[in-house]
Protein backbone atom coordinates (compact mmCIF):
# COMPACT_ATOMS: atom_id res chain seq x y z
CA UNK A 1 0.00 0.00 0.00
CA UNK A 2 2.97 2.33 0.82
CA UNK A 3 2.27 6.28 -0.06
CA UNK A 4 -0.87 5.02 -1.80
CA UNK A 5 -2.39 5.02 1.41
CA UNK A 6 -2.61 8.74 2.41
CA UNK A 7 -0.90 11.02 0.80
CA UNK A 8 -1.21 12.77 -2.80
CA UNK A 9 -5.03 12.13 -3.47
CA UNK A 10 -7.25 15.28 -4.93
CA UNK A 11 -9.91 15.87 -3.05
CA UNK A 12 -13.65 15.40 -3.75
CA UNK A 13 -14.18 18.75 -5.97
CA UNK A 14 -10.85 18.52 -7.31
CA UNK A 15 -11.50 15.11 -8.55
CA UNK A 16 -15.07 15.57 -9.70
CA UNK A 17 -13.84 19.12 -12.00
CA UNK A 18 -11.33 16.94 -13.31
CA UNK A 19 -14.24 14.13 -14.33
CA UNK A 20 -16.74 16.99 -15.24
CA UNK A 21 -14.04 18.24 -17.58
CA UNK A 22 -13.87 14.77 -19.37
CA UNK A 23 -17.20 14.27 -20.55
CA UNK A 24 -20.14 16.34 -21.35
CA UNK A 25 -23.58 15.39 -19.98
CA UNK A 26 -26.14 14.47 -22.41
CA UNK A 27 -29.88 16.34 -21.86
CA UNK A 28 -32.79 14.62 -23.24
CA UNK A 29 -36.12 15.61 -22.77
CA UNK A 30 -39.39 13.41 -22.57
CA UNK A 31 -42.78 14.44 -21.95
CA UNK A 32 -44.54 12.79 -18.85
CA UNK A 33 -48.25 13.16 -17.75
CA UNK A 34 -49.27 15.60 -14.41
CA UNK A 35 -49.82 12.17 -12.82
CA UNK A 36 -46.57 10.87 -13.15
CA UNK A 37 -44.43 14.19 -12.65
CA UNK A 38 -43.33 14.00 -9.30
CA UNK A 39 -39.79 13.92 -8.40
CA UNK A 40 -39.03 15.01 -12.19
CA UNK A 41 -36.76 17.78 -13.33
CA UNK A 42 -38.79 20.28 -15.06
CA UNK A 43 -37.10 20.62 -18.81
CA UNK A 44 -38.15 24.07 -19.39
CA UNK A 45 -40.23 27.32 -17.73
CA UNK A 46 -43.72 26.72 -17.99
CA UNK A 47 -46.53 30.02 -18.17
CA UNK A 48 -50.09 29.09 -17.87
CA UNK A 49 -52.04 28.52 -20.80
CA UNK A 50 -55.59 28.81 -18.80
CA UNK A 51 -56.79 32.16 -17.19
CA UNK A 52 -59.07 31.60 -13.87
CA UNK A 53 -61.88 31.80 -13.30
CA UNK A 54 -62.54 31.70 -16.80
CA UNK A 55 -65.31 34.78 -16.31
CA UNK A 56 -66.13 34.97 -12.50
CA UNK A 57 -66.56 33.12 -9.69
CA UNK A 58 -68.61 33.91 -6.12
CA UNK A 59 -66.59 34.68 -3.48
CA UNK A 60 -68.62 32.66 -1.09
CA UNK A 61 -71.85 31.10 -0.59
CA UNK A 62 -74.58 33.63 -1.28
CA UNK A 63 -77.31 35.03 -3.67
CA UNK A 64 -75.80 36.86 -6.79
CA UNK A 65 -78.06 40.15 -7.42
CA UNK A 66 -78.29 43.22 -9.61
CA UNK A 67 -76.29 46.19 -7.79
CA UNK A 68 -78.16 48.72 -8.81
CA UNK A 69 -81.36 47.05 -6.73
CA UNK A 70 -79.09 48.07 -3.94
CA UNK A 71 -78.74 51.81 -4.88
CA UNK A 72 -80.93 53.12 -2.57
CA UNK A 73 -79.93 50.87 0.22
CA UNK A 74 -81.37 47.45 1.75
CA UNK A 75 -84.46 46.73 -0.88
CA UNK A 76 -87.56 45.29 -0.19
CA UNK A 77 -87.41 41.91 -1.40
CA UNK A 78 -90.31 40.47 -0.14
CA UNK A 79 -91.64 40.36 -3.80
CA UNK A 80 -88.20 38.44 -4.70
CA UNK A 81 -88.35 35.22 -7.11
CA UNK A 82 -85.06 33.23 -7.72
CA UNK A 83 -84.19 33.67 -11.02
CA UNK A 84 -85.80 36.67 -11.84
CA UNK A 85 -84.25 38.71 -9.25
CA UNK A 86 -81.53 36.54 -7.91
CA UNK A 87 -79.94 33.08 -8.12
CA UNK A 88 -77.53 30.90 -5.81
CA UNK A 89 -74.39 31.37 -6.14
CA UNK A 90 -72.02 29.62 -4.08
CA UNK A 91 -68.22 29.83 -3.28
CA UNK A 92 -66.81 29.45 -6.99
CA UNK A 93 -69.74 29.22 -8.89
CA UNK A 94 -70.24 31.62 -12.03
CA UNK A 95 -73.97 32.57 -12.04
CA UNK A 96 -76.14 34.75 -15.53
CA UNK A 97 -74.85 37.76 -16.61
CA UNK A 98 -78.03 39.89 -15.67
CA UNK A 99 -76.03 39.32 -11.97
CA UNK A 100 -73.55 41.80 -10.81
CA UNK A 101 -72.76 40.71 -7.24
CA UNK A 102 -72.75 38.58 -4.64
CA UNK A 103 -74.39 38.66 -0.55
CA UNK A 104 -73.31 36.55 1.58
CA UNK A 105 -75.93 33.61 2.32
CA UNK A 106 -75.46 34.47 6.02
CA UNK A 107 -76.82 38.30 5.33
CA UNK A 108 -79.92 36.95 3.45
CA UNK A 109 -82.80 34.42 4.66
CA UNK A 110 -84.70 32.95 2.00
CA UNK A 111 -88.62 32.23 2.43
CA UNK A 112 -90.23 29.32 1.49
CA UNK A 113 -91.87 31.29 -1.23
CA UNK A 114 -88.55 32.30 -3.00
CA UNK A 115 -88.73 36.04 -1.16
CA UNK A 116 -86.11 37.20 0.61
CA UNK A 117 -84.47 39.47 3.70
CA UNK A 118 -81.69 40.78 3.73
CA UNK A 119 -79.98 42.54 7.12
CA UNK A 120 -80.21 45.94 7.73
CA UNK A 121 -76.51 46.45 7.10
CA UNK A 122 -75.92 44.56 3.46
CA UNK A 123 -73.84 47.33 1.34
CA UNK A 124 -73.57 45.88 -2.26
CA UNK A 125 -71.56 47.52 -5.00
CA UNK A 126 -70.88 46.36 -8.84
CA UNK A 127 -68.75 43.66 -8.02
CA UNK A 128 -68.88 42.97 -4.58
CA UNK A 129 -68.84 39.26 -3.55
CA UNK A 130 -67.44 38.81 -7.12
CA UNK A 131 -63.94 37.32 -8.17
CA UNK A 132 -63.49 38.84 -11.28
CA UNK A 133 -61.67 36.64 -14.35
CA UNK A 134 -57.91 36.28 -13.89
CA UNK A 135 -57.78 36.93 -10.41
CA UNK A 136 -56.59 33.51 -9.49
CA UNK A 137 -54.32 32.87 -12.56
CA UNK A 138 -53.64 34.51 -15.63
CA UNK A 139 -52.87 33.42 -19.32
CA UNK A 140 -49.00 33.49 -20.08
CA UNK A 141 -48.29 33.67 -16.23
CA UNK A 142 -45.35 32.18 -15.48
CA UNK A 143 -45.78 28.62 -13.58
CA UNK A 144 -42.41 27.18 -13.15
CA UNK A 145 -39.36 27.37 -14.40
CA UNK A 146 -36.66 24.94 -15.94
CA UNK A 147 -34.65 22.95 -13.39
CA UNK A 148 -36.87 22.87 -11.13
CA UNK A 149 -38.39 20.09 -9.27
CA UNK A 150 -42.30 19.12 -9.42
CA UNK A 151 -43.48 18.57 -6.19
CA UNK A 152 -47.19 17.82 -5.04
CA UNK A 153 -47.97 21.34 -4.80
CA UNK A 154 -46.58 22.56 -8.11
CA UNK A 155 -49.18 20.23 -9.45
CA UNK A 156 -51.48 22.13 -8.50
CA UNK A 157 -50.18 25.01 -10.20
CA UNK A 158 -49.26 23.12 -13.31
CA UNK A 159 -53.07 21.29 -13.50
CA UNK A 160 -54.76 25.48 -12.71
CA UNK A 161 -52.13 26.37 -15.86
CA UNK A 162 -54.06 23.83 -18.48
CA UNK A 163 -50.68 21.87 -18.53
CA UNK A 164 -51.07 18.20 -18.81
CA UNK A 165 -48.33 16.62 -20.30
CA UNK A 166 -45.36 17.83 -18.45
CA UNK A 167 -41.85 17.89 -20.33
CA UNK A 168 -39.10 16.86 -17.89
CA UNK A 169 -35.18 16.04 -18.28
CA UNK A 170 -34.60 12.78 -18.53
CA UNK A 171 -33.89 10.39 -15.71
CA UNK A 172 -30.19 9.20 -16.36
CA UNK A 173 -29.82 5.55 -16.97
CA UNK A 174 -27.07 4.38 -14.47
CA UNK A 175 -25.72 0.94 -14.92
CA UNK A 176 -24.83 -0.59 -11.40
CA UNK A 177 -22.81 -3.82 -11.76
CA UNK A 178 -22.24 -5.57 -8.45
CA UNK A 179 -19.29 -8.12 -8.63
CA UNK A 180 -17.78 -10.80 -6.42
CA UNK A 181 -17.55 -14.45 -6.29
CA UNK A 182 -17.78 -14.52 -2.67
CA UNK A 183 -21.48 -12.21 -3.09
CA UNK A 184 -24.85 -13.77 -2.42
CA UNK A 185 -28.13 -12.07 -3.11
CA UNK A 186 -30.24 -10.39 -0.14
CA UNK A 187 -32.45 -12.58 1.26
CA UNK A 188 -29.52 -15.92 0.99
CA UNK A 189 -28.39 -17.24 4.02
CA UNK A 190 -24.08 -16.38 3.13
CA UNK A 191 -22.26 -19.61 3.80
CA UNK A 192 -18.42 -19.72 5.35
CA UNK A 193 -16.72 -17.24 2.66
CA UNK A 194 -19.80 -15.98 1.36
CA UNK A 195 -20.95 -12.09 1.70
CA UNK A 196 -24.42 -10.55 0.95
CA UNK A 197 -24.63 -8.33 -1.89
CA UNK A 198 -25.70 -5.25 0.20
CA UNK A 199 -24.91 -2.64 -2.04
CA UNK A 200 -26.99 -3.46 -4.96
CA UNK A 201 -30.42 -2.47 -3.10
CA UNK A 202 -29.18 0.26 -1.21
CA UNK A 203 -27.19 2.24 -4.50
CA UNK A 204 -30.20 1.34 -6.90
CA UNK A 205 -32.43 3.16 -4.09
CA UNK A 206 -30.01 5.81 -3.46
CA UNK A 207 -29.46 6.34 -7.19
CA UNK A 208 -33.95 6.56 -7.30
CA UNK A 209 -33.44 9.45 -4.53
CA UNK A 210 -31.13 11.17 -6.88
CA UNK A 211 -32.92 11.34 -9.32
CA UNK A 212 -31.15 8.94 -11.72
CA UNK A 213 -33.16 5.57 -13.10
CA UNK A 214 -30.80 2.89 -12.11
CA UNK A 215 -30.48 -0.14 -14.01
CA UNK A 216 -28.84 -3.49 -11.73
CA UNK A 217 -27.16 -5.91 -13.63
CA UNK A 218 -26.81 -9.44 -12.29
CA UNK A 219 -23.91 -10.52 -10.18
CA UNK A 220 -20.86 -10.72 -11.85
CA UNK A 221 -18.60 -13.47 -10.88
CA UNK A 222 -14.39 -12.44 -10.26
CA UNK A 223 -14.11 -13.97 -13.94
CA UNK A 224 -12.70 -11.16 -16.71
CA UNK A 225 -14.93 -12.21 -19.65
CA UNK A 226 -18.20 -11.54 -17.29
CA UNK A 227 -17.05 -8.57 -16.38
CA UNK A 228 -16.36 -7.33 -19.94
CA UNK A 229 -19.65 -8.71 -21.08
CA UNK A 230 -21.90 -6.88 -18.78
CA UNK A 231 -19.68 -3.50 -19.06
CA UNK A 232 -19.90 -3.64 -22.20
CA UNK A 233 -23.62 -4.69 -22.05
CA UNK A 234 -23.54 -2.01 -19.34
CA UNK A 235 -21.80 0.83 -22.22
CA UNK A 236 -23.98 0.22 -25.01
CA UNK A 237 -27.28 1.29 -22.85
CA UNK A 238 -26.32 3.15 -20.59
CA UNK A 239 -25.44 7.13 -19.40
CA UNK A 240 -23.72 6.27 -16.51
CA UNK A 241 -21.61 2.91 -15.75
CA UNK A 242 -21.45 1.56 -12.19
CA UNK A 243 -18.82 -1.23 -12.09
CA UNK A 244 -19.18 -2.11 -7.79
CA UNK A 245 -16.49 -3.66 -5.59
CA UNK A 246 -12.61 -4.41 -7.46
CA UNK A 247 -11.33 -0.84 -6.98
CA UNK A 248 -8.25 -1.43 -5.00
CA UNK A 249 -5.45 -4.22 -5.26
CA UNK A 250 -6.69 -7.49 -4.71
CA UNK A 251 -6.19 -10.65 -6.78
CA UNK A 252 -9.36 -10.30 -8.36
CA UNK A 253 -9.87 -7.44 -8.79
CA UNK A 254 -10.08 -6.93 -12.52
CA UNK A 255 -12.40 -4.04 -12.61
CA UNK A 256 -10.29 -1.24 -11.95
CA UNK A 257 -7.86 -3.19 -14.99
CA UNK A 258 -10.85 -3.49 -17.19
CA UNK A 259 -11.57 -0.36 -17.29
CA UNK A 260 -7.93 1.01 -17.38
CA UNK A 261 -7.79 -0.98 -20.63
CA UNK A 262 -10.89 0.62 -22.12
CA UNK A 263 -10.73 3.95 -21.47
CA UNK A 264 -9.26 7.36 -19.91
CA UNK A 265 -8.73 6.92 -16.10
CA UNK A 266 -9.37 10.34 -14.73
CA UNK A 267 -8.68 9.82 -11.00
CA UNK A 268 -7.96 6.47 -9.09
CA UNK A 269 -8.00 6.97 -5.40
CA UNK A 270 -9.50 10.04 -3.54
CA UNK A 271 -9.05 11.79 -0.66
CA UNK A 272 -12.05 10.52 1.08
CA UNK A 273 -12.64 7.61 3.09
CA UNK A 274 -14.19 5.29 3.49
CA UNK A 275 -13.65 4.68 -0.10
CA UNK A 276 -10.66 5.95 -1.21
CA UNK A 277 -9.77 3.70 -4.10
CA UNK A 278 -12.88 5.08 -6.17
CA UNK A 279 -12.31 4.99 -9.74
CA UNK A 280 -13.59 7.79 -12.02
CA UNK A 281 -12.78 6.96 -15.48
CA UNK A 282 -14.49 8.02 -19.16
CA UNK A 283 -15.24 5.10 -22.12
CA UNK A 284 -16.67 5.92 -24.94
CA UNK A 285 -17.55 9.33 -23.94
CA UNK A 286 -19.33 8.23 -20.89
CA UNK A 287 -18.47 8.68 -17.59
CA UNK A 288 -17.45 5.43 -15.65
CA UNK A 289 -17.40 4.56 -12.00
CA UNK A 290 -15.40 1.99 -10.20
CA UNK A 291 -16.94 1.85 -6.69
CA UNK A 292 -15.24 0.69 -3.56
CA UNK A 293 -16.98 -2.67 -2.78
CA UNK A 294 -17.38 -2.40 1.32
CA UNK A 295 -20.40 -0.86 2.51
CA UNK A 296 -19.62 2.41 3.44
CA UNK A 297 -17.39 3.04 1.21
CA UNK A 298 -19.96 2.20 -1.78
CA UNK A 299 -22.69 4.35 0.54
CA UNK A 300 -19.71 7.47 0.99
CA UNK A 301 -19.02 6.87 -3.04
CA UNK A 302 -22.74 6.77 -4.11
CA UNK A 303 -23.01 10.16 -2.03
CA UNK A 304 -20.67 12.53 -3.52
CA UNK A 305 -19.54 10.82 -6.67
CA UNK A 306 -22.62 9.28 -8.48
CA UNK A 307 -25.03 12.18 -6.48
CA UNK A 308 -22.83 13.97 -8.29
CA UNK A 309 -22.62 12.53 -11.96
CA UNK A 310 -26.33 12.24 -11.66
CA UNK A 311 -26.97 16.11 -10.36
CA UNK A 312 -24.99 17.47 -13.25
CA UNK A 313 -26.63 15.50 -16.47
CA UNK A 314 -30.06 16.75 -14.44
CA UNK A 315 -28.82 19.77 -14.12
CA UNK A 316 -29.74 20.04 -10.20
CA UNK A 317 -27.40 20.87 -7.23
CA UNK A 318 -26.99 18.40 -4.89
CA UNK A 319 -29.04 17.65 -2.20
CA UNK A 320 -27.80 19.38 1.57
CA UNK A 321 -29.46 17.72 4.38
CA UNK A 322 -30.20 19.64 7.38
CA UNK A 323 -27.69 20.13 10.08
CA UNK A 324 -27.99 20.10 14.03
CA UNK A 325 -25.33 21.48 16.41
CA UNK A 326 -24.67 18.63 18.88
CA UNK A 327 -22.05 17.77 21.69
CA UNK A 328 -19.78 14.80 21.08
CA UNK A 329 -20.33 12.13 23.75
CA UNK A 330 -16.20 11.05 23.01
CA UNK A 331 -13.51 12.31 21.81
CA UNK A 332 -12.67 10.93 18.08
CA UNK A 333 -9.35 11.35 16.04
CA UNK A 334 -9.77 12.43 12.27
CA UNK A 335 -7.20 11.61 9.64
CA UNK A 336 -6.38 14.99 8.01
CA UNK A 337 -5.82 14.40 4.85
CA UNK A 338 -9.16 12.68 4.53
CA UNK A 339 -12.68 13.68 3.89
CA UNK A 340 -13.87 11.04 6.67
CA UNK A 341 -17.29 10.29 6.88
CA UNK A 342 -18.66 8.85 10.06
CA UNK A 343 -22.49 7.73 10.85
CA UNK A 344 -23.64 9.55 14.18
CA UNK A 345 -26.62 8.45 16.98
CA UNK A 346 -28.04 11.86 17.67
CA UNK A 347 -29.92 11.93 20.69
CA UNK A 348 -31.42 14.49 22.95
CA UNK A 349 -31.39 15.45 26.76
CA UNK A 350 -32.09 18.79 28.29
CA UNK A 351 -28.92 20.54 27.77
CA UNK A 352 -29.48 19.83 23.41
CA UNK A 353 -28.44 17.01 20.87
CA UNK A 354 -25.77 14.99 21.58
CA UNK A 355 -23.77 12.93 18.95
CA UNK A 356 -22.38 9.33 19.45
CA UNK A 357 -20.05 8.24 16.67
CA UNK A 358 -20.62 4.56 15.54
CA UNK A 359 -17.95 2.13 14.49
CA UNK A 360 -18.40 0.31 11.05
CA UNK A 361 -15.27 -1.39 11.75
CA UNK A 362 -16.03 -2.15 15.13
CA UNK A 363 -19.54 -4.32 14.77
CA UNK A 364 -21.27 -1.65 14.13
CA UNK A 365 -22.22 -1.62 10.45
CA UNK A 366 -25.65 -2.29 10.38
CA UNK A 367 -26.43 0.19 13.12
CA UNK A 368 -24.69 2.80 11.08
CA UNK A 369 -26.63 2.20 7.90
CA UNK A 370 -29.46 2.74 10.12
CA UNK A 371 -28.72 5.83 12.15
CA UNK A 372 -30.23 8.98 12.03
CA UNK A 373 -27.47 11.18 11.11
CA UNK A 374 -23.61 11.50 9.75
CA UNK A 375 -20.64 13.77 9.77
CA UNK A 376 -18.06 14.05 7.02
CA UNK A 377 -14.69 15.60 8.65
CA UNK A 378 -13.70 18.64 6.85
CA UNK A 379 -9.96 18.48 5.27
CA UNK A 380 -7.48 19.19 7.90
CA UNK A 381 -9.36 18.11 10.80
CA UNK A 382 -7.39 15.75 13.34
CA UNK A 383 -10.51 15.13 15.61
CA UNK A 384 -12.13 16.44 18.39
CA UNK A 385 -12.96 16.14 22.27
CA UNK A 386 -15.49 14.97 24.47
CA UNK A 387 -18.04 17.60 25.01
CA UNK A 388 -17.27 19.45 21.49
CA UNK A 389 -20.16 21.02 19.42
CA UNK A 390 -20.06 19.27 15.85
CA UNK A 391 -22.27 20.22 13.24
CA UNK A 392 -23.98 16.74 12.06
CA UNK A 393 -26.23 16.09 8.67
CA UNK A 394 -29.87 14.52 10.08
CA UNK A 395 -31.19 12.34 7.87
CA UNK A 396 -34.31 11.54 9.73
CA UNK A 397 -36.43 14.17 10.32
CA UNK A 398 -35.02 16.14 13.79
CA UNK A 399 -38.64 15.18 15.38
CA UNK A 400 -38.04 11.80 15.25
CA UNK A 401 -34.95 12.40 17.77
CA UNK A 402 -35.34 10.38 20.72
CA UNK A 403 -34.85 11.74 24.34
CA UNK A 404 -32.62 10.20 26.52
N1 LIG B 1 -3.73 -4.01 -0.17
C1 LIG B 1 -4.75 -3.13 -0.16
N2 LIG B 1 -5.94 -3.59 0.21
C2 LIG B 1 -6.95 -2.74 0.24
C3 LIG B 1 -6.77 -1.39 -0.11
C4 LIG B 1 -5.50 -0.95 -0.50
O1 LIG B 1 -5.27 0.23 -0.82
N3 LIG B 1 -4.53 -1.87 -0.52
N4 LIG B 1 -7.82 -0.54 -0.04
C5 LIG B 1 -8.85 -0.89 0.89
C6 LIG B 1 -9.92 0.00 0.76
S1 LIG B 1 -9.63 1.56 1.33
C7 LIG B 1 -11.11 -0.35 0.26
S2 LIG B 1 -12.40 0.75 0.26
C8 LIG B 1 -11.34 -1.67 -0.31
C9 LIG B 1 -11.88 -1.57 -1.73
O2 LIG B 1 -12.40 -2.79 -2.05
P1 LIG B 1 -12.76 -3.21 -3.51
O3 LIG B 1 -13.46 -2.11 -4.18
O4 LIG B 1 -11.54 -3.71 -4.19
O5 LIG B 1 -13.82 -4.31 -3.26
P2 LIG B 1 -13.70 -5.90 -3.18
O6 LIG B 1 -12.29 -6.29 -2.96
O7 LIG B 1 -14.40 -6.46 -4.33
O8 LIG B 1 -14.53 -6.18 -1.89
C10 LIG B 1 -14.15 -5.68 -0.64
C11 LIG B 1 -15.23 -6.04 0.38
O9 LIG B 1 -16.45 -5.43 0.02
C12 LIG B 1 -17.48 -6.40 -0.08
N5 LIG B 1 -18.43 -6.11 -1.13
C13 LIG B 1 -18.15 -6.01 -2.45
N6 LIG B 1 -19.28 -5.79 -3.12
C14 LIG B 1 -20.29 -5.78 -2.23
C15 LIG B 1 -21.69 -5.63 -2.34
N7 LIG B 1 -22.28 -5.49 -3.52
N8 LIG B 1 -22.43 -5.65 -1.21
C16 LIG B 1 -21.83 -5.83 -0.01
N9 LIG B 1 -20.49 -5.97 0.16
C17 LIG B 1 -19.74 -5.96 -0.95
C18 LIG B 1 -16.73 -7.68 -0.41
O10 LIG B 1 -17.49 -8.83 -0.13
C19 LIG B 1 -15.49 -7.52 0.45
O11 LIG B 1 -15.78 -7.87 1.78
O12 LIG B 1 -10.17 -2.43 -0.40
C20 LIG B 1 -9.34 -2.34 0.76
N10 LIG B 1 -8.20 -3.21 0.59
O1 LIG C 1 -10.48 3.04 3.96
MO1 LIG C 1 -11.21 2.38 2.50
O2 LIG C 1 -11.13 3.87 1.93
O3 LIG C 1 -11.71 1.34 3.65
O4 LIG C 1 -12.82 2.52 2.28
Amino acid sequence: MGEKIMDGFPTREEALADFFAAWEPMRRVEHVALDDAVGRVLACDLASRNTLPVVRASSFDGIAVRASAFKNGVPDASGWRPGADYVRADTGDDFPDAFDAVVMIEKAAIGENGSVTFDDDVAVEPGSGVRPRGSTLREGEPLMSAGSIVRPTDLAALAMGGISMVPVRAKPRVAFIPTGSELVPAGIKPRRGQNVDANSLMCKHLLIEYGAEPVVFPLVHDDPAELERAFEAALSTADVVVVNGGSALGEEDFNAKLIEGRGQVVHHYIAAVPGRPLMMAVVDGKPVVNLPGPVMAAYFGSEWCLQAVTARILGIPVRRHPTVRARADAAKASIPKMANIARVRVTRDDEGYMAHFLDFKAGELAACMTSNAQRVSPLGEAGWDKGDVLDVELLRGEEFIEKR
